[in-house]
């Protein structure tokens, strides 16, 4: 059987990696999404086991002691980790896992999982960014600014990536999403 493959999607919070992925999940069912663990508390709309499973601090640091974690890492003032089973699964299955992570989690995937593919996705300006968070509306001032704050740093390590693709024109972020996953290789 052949083996899966891992692929990680990371960038500043707001650049649209959800959204993107949303589309992409739609378009290629061979896609399976991870589905991480956070003690963030849900956003409207946000459903237990779909968006993530929300744990609390005590839960969240007994999947770290018994290994359950393929990755974690704080971020804004919540932890964030990624199911070691359902992963590991899914890759023996023979699909294209993605990972929708911060850079902290990236790096450490890049450590266990160097065949993985990394993929980073930059807004088209800071500005930009700024307001596609506040569009969005589901942040307070204090996470919003976290977030932003975070988004430097983040940006800053771009060039650790694979592959980085600029979320301009959504249709076109997309495409070139599609061209780096699919593409053959020549
Ligand atoms: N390391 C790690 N980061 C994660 C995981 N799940 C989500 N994240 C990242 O945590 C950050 C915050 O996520 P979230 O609170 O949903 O905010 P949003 O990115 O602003 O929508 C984002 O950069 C996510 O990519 C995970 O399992 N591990
Ligand atoms: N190319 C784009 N142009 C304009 N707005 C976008 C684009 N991509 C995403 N957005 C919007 O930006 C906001 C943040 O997107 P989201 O997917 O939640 O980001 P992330 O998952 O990276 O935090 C959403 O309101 C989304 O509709």
């Amino acid at each position: 059987m052949q083996m899966g493959q891992l692929i990680v999607f990371t960038g500043p919070s707001g650049v649209g990696k959800g959204t993107l992925l949303r589309s992409l999940l739609e378009s290629h069912p061979e896609l399976e999404l991870s589905i991480s663990v956070t003690t963030r508390a849900p956003r409207e709309g946000e459903i237990e086991g779909r968006h993530y499973y929300f744990v609390n601090r005590e839960q969240f640091q007994g999947l770290i002691a018994t290994g359950q974690l393929l990755e974690w890492a704080e971020f804004a003032g919540n932890c964030y980790g990624t199911p070691r089973t359902p992963v590991e699964e899914m890759i023996a299955q023979g699909k294209l896992v993605v990972l929708e992570i911060e850079l902290e989690g990236a790096r450490q995937v890049r450590e266990t999982f160097p065949g993985a593919l990394q993929l980073f996705i930059l807004p088209p300006s800071p500005e930009e960014l700024e307001r596609r968070i506040r569009v969005r509306g589901q942040d307070s001032e204090e996470a919003i600014a976290r977030r932003l704050h975070r988004a430097q740093v983040e940006i800053a390590a771009a060039d650790e990536f694979d592959i980085v693709i600029v979320n301009d024109d959504f249709d076109r972020a997309l495409e070139a999403i599609e061209m780096a996953l699919f593409a053959p290789v020549s």
